[in-house]
């Protein structure tokens, strides 16, 4: 099944366009609990409320020895109706995006991956050809430096709507998306009236204080998915042993908020 008929299924079974972000840093954990096991726990807690899960590559590569092992087992318990988009931001010359693409898809086993755009189409390519994953371009993240390179005037447009312009244009396949944060809602808004049927993946709400409202609102427009990521302010709801039920409650209480927005 491609990522975006098993997104839509999700989406449609747990009427929620929630995903949840996997950051696992071992200093947050509550006492005893190991990085699988706390994943794990989370996973099982929130599977019915959520359209994907979202585990950040860099904190299981920065758990050294068993990083990868760790994150594939997490990607593992998963279950199968719930997409995984791995945010790696990957990017790098033909050959060595290959093999971040083979470690995505086929080692780790994510339906779907974030990519990013720097390097151009061949460095994009090879995750491209996997025509039943998602590719979530970063277009215009949500982080305080994004203005440096990405609201640069390119002949009228800013950069950031130009690599959503050559999205569109490469997505020939209907595997393409884009990384749109939740901080600058004009510019979301902008892009999705640009683009009103690409997927967007719009993480920056809770901790990093951009708008659920206006995420949800703008992001998610006639055909259009908005893909609402939260990470911290689910999985470290609570740092004690009821982490999990308390992760429930947070994602169960965002679900529904979400889907107020919707109706309004
Ligand atoms: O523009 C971007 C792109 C990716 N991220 C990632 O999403 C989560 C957000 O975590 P929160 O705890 O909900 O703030 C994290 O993995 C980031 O690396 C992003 O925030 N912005």
């Amino acid at each position: 099944m491609n990522f975006l008929t098993k997104i839509t299924g999700a989406r449609r079974h747990n009427q929620s366009c929630l995903c949840v972000g996997l950051d696992p840093e071992p200093g947050k954990l509550p006492a005893g609990i190991g990085v699988f096991e706390f994943c794990k726990g989370i996973i099982d807690a929130t599977y019915d409320l959520v359209c994907a899960y979202k585990p950040n590559a860099a904190f299981f590569e920065a758990l050294r020895d068993d990083g990868c092992s760790t994150l594939k087992k997490v990607i593992n318990t998963v279950p199968n109706n719930i997409p995984v988009i791995l945010d790696a931001k990957r990017g790098d010359i033909g050959n060595t995006a290959k093999a971040y693409a083979r470690s995505a898809f086929d080692e780790l086993g994510a339906n779907a991956v974030t990519v990013n755009p720097y390097m151009g189409f061949d460095s994009l390519e090879p995750f491209i050809e996997y025509s039943d994953k998602g590719i979530f371009v970063l277009c215009r993240t949500s982080n305080p430096g994004a203005a440096d390179f990405q609201s640069l005037d390119c002949g009228g447009k800013p950069l950031y709507q130009v690599v959503a312009d050559k999205v569109e244009s490469w997505n020939r396949q209907g595997n393409l998306g884009l990384v749109v944060g939740a901080t600058q809602p004009d510019e979301l808004k902008a892009i999705r009236d640009a683009h009103p049927t690409l997927p967007l993946l719009i993480p920056g709400v809770g901790a990093q204080g951009g708008s659920l409202e206006l995420s949800v609102k703008y992001g998610n427009t006639g055909d259009g998915l908005g893909i609402i990521n939260v990470s911290r302010q689910i999985i470290y709801a609570s740092s004690g042993p009821d982490f999990a039920a308390a992760a429930r409650t947070a994602a169960l209480k965002l679900r529904d908020e979400i889907n107020r927005y919707l109706a309004e």
